[in-house]
């Protein structure tokens, strides 16, 4: 589990905001997103994440509810029947905070491709690996 408290900023000189988020996927299983309900957020309405061009659709707030993502692990798990979601945050000049509870299996846990999700015709697409160690490779290949 990890929690990520983001906030967007106003610059002093211009009033401009100066943070947003660009276009990524979240690395684990699940991601339960609260936002303050300032606009921004953008979901990729694609399937295939190296289509271009990407058509960004904006994520509506709703009050008391949720947002959910699906991450990168969950892809690779479910051997891409479910696909991890593109997004960003895009800005618009107003202060914004969001709150993201990032949900991950154990350690320890192997992810690979459950039994219900491959066939013949659909085979695993991506070798097994240890939950720890696909967070770890995807965290040094973004921060080094
Ligand atoms: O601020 C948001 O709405 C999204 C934050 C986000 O994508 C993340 O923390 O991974
Ligand atoms: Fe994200």
């Amino acid at each position: 589990m990890f929690i990520n408290l983001m906030s967007g900023e106003l610059g002093s000189s211009d009033e401009e905001l100066i943070y947003g988020a660009s276009a990524h996927s979240d690395y684990g299983m699940t991601t339960l997103l609260i936002t303050d309900g300032v606009p921004g957020l953008q979901a990729c309405v694609c399937r295939e994440k190296s289509r271009e061009p990407r058509v960004w659709e904006d994520v509506p707030h709703v009050n008391g509810c949720f947002i959910v993502n699906i991450g990168d692990m969950m892809e690779r798990w479910t051997n891409c029947l479910f696909r991890s979601t593109l997004h960003r945050v895009m800005p618009t000049g107003q202060e914004r905070y969001s709150m993201a509870f990032f949900l991950d299996p154990n350690p320890d846990c192997i992810v690979q491709c459950l039994d219900s999700c491959c066939s013949e015709s659909w085979p695993p697409r991506f070798p097994a690996i240890r939950s720890w160690d696909y967070l770890a490779e995807r965290f040094r290949l973004t921060y080094g």
